[in-house]
């Protein structure tokens, strides 16, 4: 008997050095491969298991915080990024929840994402957003697959095609007329003019007649309860919600709670849209089968409606097509606009080679027409330049590859989203010298596309999710600039100097200019051209 209590006890002594054995193995292992995969990964903040980086984002956001809201925003999120970027170099990762993320912040690293691997990093994530304002991933910008090949491909060889953009050209000059217009009598009551309103009153015009035949007032009238029913309002409505983080967009499991109540504001925001599209799109319709037609002919909605055979598209793909170009088009145009001008304005003699070239090429008894535009190479230069240094969107929607993916010498597992700091490229130090200071000078003697294939600047981005906007947002953005500055001497409100105009940055999706710009405007052409 004692001999077998001993047996046991030996045996027992034996089978825990065994278990101990195994144990220390696993977690050994367990551990080398924790580290083996980290240092795979490109550097980027601490990460907590099942938080990830979320705790350090939060603590800097808290440390940051100006008002009583504890959510983080795009607003506070950007300026945290740009912290990541000086502490970590120019690929940042990021695992935020279960969710990883890549900041990619200069044109070597954008290569490999945007055109050497573009095919596998064009997806994009199954957010909420992109179920309710993509109208279930039916539009153009959260789509993919053959859908997304459909609609760029509408997008190149129609509705945003050069041939479509010259035949709204009048929609362009009638719009620019109004503005000019509102421009002039502001200014013979000694008015304040805000450069943003005015500037996103003739985008959105310009947009909303040429994809629907509609004012930007349309909303106004259809009683739906958008917030100050406009368009304009209603574009705003959409980035605010565009711009809130949420805690599924971390944590997807969490979704159903949808603690912020995020998803709720989506649903509605996206069933009013429908009801307002639906309506654009009936009355579309019977216009197209009577023979008087009661709307200017010819729209892109018109377009899409006529669509046959394998280009035929759902009543979602229309309004989110529709919804996308409304959105797309008018926020970045005007925010460029308005940058210039503020640029402009505190060089007050590059502003003077401006008005001087105007005067030259186009003189002072007209105002200028589009096809004057490229004979203003300054002018050009001008516009270039404010977008190198102030890209209206400095940070891309996320691209998404769907296997893991080698990039440098890194590994990124699939479903990283990528984000391209547009902004950090045209800035980057080692390509642009003095990269913060406004010089229109250097894109003179060099086409902008030389520095577009070196992926050294990319206001509309590159690649399967380039703009396709891009020819439409540039006309807005000359057209609407060039008439302001032929058509007016620009001065700082009553009191200020031209240094006294802040150039601070917003830090939300659209990078607008922090406080909106408020100018006076002094008419330097003859009184009958603004009245035309
Ligand atoms: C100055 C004006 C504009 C600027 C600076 C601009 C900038 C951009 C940028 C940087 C992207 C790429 C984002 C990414 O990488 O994820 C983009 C995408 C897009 N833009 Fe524009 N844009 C402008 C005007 C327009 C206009 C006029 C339209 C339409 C009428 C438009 C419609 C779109 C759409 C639909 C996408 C999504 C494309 C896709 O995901 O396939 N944009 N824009």
């Amino acid at each position: 008997m004692e001999r077998w209590l001993h047996l046991v006890m030996d045996h027992r002594y034996f089978l825990g050095i065994i278990f101990f054995t195994k144990l220390s193995s696993w977690f050994y292992e367990l551990y080398s491969k924790r580290v083996e995969r980290m240092t795979k990964l490109p550097p980027g903040p601490f990460q907590w298991p099942k938080f990830g980086s979320l705790p350090q984002l939060m603590f800097l956001n808290w440390g940051r915080r100006t008002s009583s809201s504890s959510s983080i925003t795009t607003s506070s999120l950007r300026s945290i990024l740009e912290r990541l970027v000086t502490q970590y170099g120019p690929l940042v990762f990021l695992h935020l929840g279960s969710q990883s993320f890549v900041l990619v912040s200069n044109g070597e690293m954008a290569r490999e994402v945007l055109d050497v691997h573009d095919a596998e990093y064009y997806y994009r994530p199954h957010t909420t957003v992109a179920k309710y304002l993509g109208f279930e991933f039916n539009d153009i910008g959260f789509s993919t697959g053959k859908h997304h090949r459909l609609v760029r491909k509408l997008c190149a060889t129609q509705l945003l095609s050069h041939e479509s953009l010259n035949k709204y050209e009048y929609i362009r000059n009638e719009a620019r007329a109004t503005m000019i217009n509102t421009v002039w009598k502001s200014a013979s009551h000694g008015n304040v003019i805000e450069v943003r309103d005015l500037v996103l009153d003739f985008t959105t015009n310009v947009l909303c007649r040429m994809l629907m035949s509609r004012t930007h007032l349309d909303i106004a009238n259809i009683g739906l309860g958008f917030k100050q029913e406009t368009f304009k309002s209603l574009v705003q409505e959409i980035m605010e919600v565009v711009g809130k983080l949420d805690t599924s967009m971390f944590i997807p499991w969490m979704r159903w709670l949808d603690l912020e109540g995020r998803t709720i504001e989506l649903k509605e925001l996206n069933r009013r849209l429908v009801k307002y599209f639906k309506g654009v799109i009936e009355e579309h319709e019977k216009s197209l089968e009577s023979e008087d037609r009661a709307h200017e002919s010819n729209d892109i909605l018109d377009v899409l409606l006529s669509l046959e055979g394998d280009d035929m598209l759902s009543d979602e793909a229309i309004m989110g097509i529709l919804l996308d170009m409304v959105v797309g088009g008018t926020s970045p145009s005007s925010s460029s606009v308005e940058w210039a001008l503020a640029e402009l304005v505190c060089n007050p003699v590059i502003l003077d080679k401006v008005q001087s070239e105007l005067d030259q090429i186009v003189g002072r008894d007209c105002i200028l027409k589009e096809t004057d535009l490229p004979r203003l190479p300054y002018f050009q230069a001008v516009v270039k330049e404010t977008l190198r240094l102030h890209p209206a969107i400095p940070l891309s929607l996320p691209h998404m590859n769907i296997v893991p993916f080698q990039l440098a010498n890194y590994e990124l597992p699939e479903m990283t989203s990528v984000i391209v700091n547009y902004e950090a490229i045209g800035r980057d130090s080692t390509v642009w010298q003095n990269p913060l200071e406004f010089k229109p000078e250097r894109f003179l003697n060099v086409e902008i596309s030389t520095h577009i294939k070196a992926l050294e600047v990319l206001p509309f981005g590159y690649g399967r999710r380039a703009c396709p906007g891009a020819n439409l947002g540039l006309s807005l953005v000359q057209l609407a600039l060039a008439s302001l500055v032929q058509g007016f001497d620009w001065t700082p409100c009553a009191g200020q100097i031209p240094h006294d105009i802040d150039l601070i940055e917003s830090s939300d999706f659209i990078c607008f200019k922090a406080h909106k710009l408020q100018l006076l405007g002094t008419p330097r052409l003859a009184a009958s051209v603004y009245q035309s």
